[in-house]
Parts: structure tokens; C-alpha cells; sequence
């Protein structure tokens, strides 16, 4: 029989990273909620974190490419998305909706945005971000009246994330710039 403390060591509560390990509903480490080497470290039972898989593939043709970065037809081994990359490419894929939301939206199109960030959040990878998603969205309604209301209101929902894992704060004057328009030289 395994020991209390054999127990923790395959199923460990901290990663790597100093992070709480987030476990899905089955018991088994959740791949889009975690890091990836933290999502590693959980799954080898809590041993040393594994290093393999952790660098970055290679582009096609790189002259160290290893027949082991690619399989047939050249794709390189990417790895599924950890809850960083994740992340980035889903806060990238909203700002850029409202960003090319129209500037005075029909009453439908209005609706229909409320709906989109509800299912997104509802459907979100990593669960426990979708559930806080959902929550702040309850509290805090989406605000679809114009382009800029929307852009603005997403990015004060990615503050809220921002300020509870830790990360800084984005001025909100500036969303165009960086989503829209794109800055000034
Ligand atoms: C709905 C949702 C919920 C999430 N919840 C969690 C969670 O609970 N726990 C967790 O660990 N991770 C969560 N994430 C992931 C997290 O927000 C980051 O995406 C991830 O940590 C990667 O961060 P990053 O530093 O690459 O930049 P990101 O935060 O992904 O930002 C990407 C880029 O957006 C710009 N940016 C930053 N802040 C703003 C802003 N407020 N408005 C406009 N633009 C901005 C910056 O240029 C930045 O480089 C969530 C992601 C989403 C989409």
C-alpha cells in the first residue's frame, strides 16, 4: 500500500513554478490550466522536472533540425498549449474581435457578442480561468453599445486576470494602439 507521503508526490499540489497544480474533474493534471513543464512535472508523479519537450521546435529546415522535431509532412512537434500560450493566443484572438467589431453595432450584432463572450468563457480550456471568466462576467456586463466599449471593457477584464496572477496592469486608453491602429514611430 502506498504511503501518505507516496500519495502527495504523484499527485502534488505545488509545480515547478511555485504554482498551485490544477487537477481536472478525472484527477489527472489539466493541460491547458498548468505550464507545461508544470503540467510535465505533475504527470511524472512530482519527480524532477522533465526537460524533454520543453524547447522550442525548430523551424523546417533549421540546420539543427533532428528527424525527431518533425513528423512526416514536416510539421514540427508542437506541443498542445500549455496555460500561457493558450492565454496569449486567446486574449490576442478577443482584442482583435473588438477590434474590428463595427464601430456602431446593430442591436443583433450587439446581442450576438454577449452571447460570443458568454460561450467563450463557458467553453475556455482551461476551466477554472473559463469559470472566473463566467463570474466576471455575471458581475461585470459585457458592454457592447459601441467598438470602444467593447475593447475597453475586454481590456478591463484582462486586468482583472492581469492583477490576480500577478501581472501588470495595461492602460486602457491605449487598446487601440496596440489592437487596432498600432503606435505612433
Ligand atoms: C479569459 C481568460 C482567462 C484567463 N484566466 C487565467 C487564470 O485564471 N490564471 C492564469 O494563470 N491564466 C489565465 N489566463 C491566461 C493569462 O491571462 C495570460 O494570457 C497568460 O498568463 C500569458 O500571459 P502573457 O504575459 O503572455 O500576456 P497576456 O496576458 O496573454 O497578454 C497578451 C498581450 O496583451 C496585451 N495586454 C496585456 N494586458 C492587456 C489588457 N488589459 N488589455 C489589452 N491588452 C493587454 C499585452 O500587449 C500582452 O503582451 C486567462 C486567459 C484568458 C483569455
Amino acid at each position: 500500500m502506498k504511503t501518505e507521503v507516496e500519495k502527495k508526490k504523484e499527485s502534488p499540489s505545488v509545480g515547478v513554478s511555485g504554482r498551485k497544480i490544477i487537477y481536472d474533474k478525472d484527477g489527472k493534471p489539466c493541460r491547458t490550466c498548468n505550464t507545461l513543464q508544470d503540467f510535465q512535472f505533475a504527470t511524472q508523479g512530482g519527480s524532477v522536472a522533465p526537460t524533454f519537450n520543453v524547447k522550442k521546435p525548430l523551424k523546417k529546415n533549421h540546420p539543427d533540425t533532428t528527424s525527431t522535431d518533425t513528423v512526416a509532412g514536416g510539421y514540427t512537434k508542437d506541443q498542445p498549449p500549455d496555460v500561457e500560450q493558450l492565454g496569449k493566443s486567446s486574449w490576442t484572438l478577443l482584442h482583435s474581435v473588438a477590434a474590428t467589431y463595427p464601430e456602431t453595432p446593430t442591436s443583433k450584432q450587439q446581442a450576438d457578442m454577449k452571447q460570443f463572450i458568454l460561450l467563450f468563457g463557458n467553453f475556455y480550456p482551461c476551466w477554472f480561468c473559463g469559470k472566473d471568466f463566467q463570474e466576471y462576467i455575471e458581475a461585470n456586463e459585457v458592454q457592447t453599445a459601441t467598438q470602444d466599449d467593447l475593447g475597453k471593457w475586454l481590456c478591463i477584464a484582462h486586468n482583472a486576470v492581469n492583477k490576480k496572477i500577478g501581472k501588470a496592469e495595461f492602460d486602457c486608453n491605449l487598446w487601440k494602439q496596440r489592437w487596432k491602429d498600432g503606435w505612433e514611430k
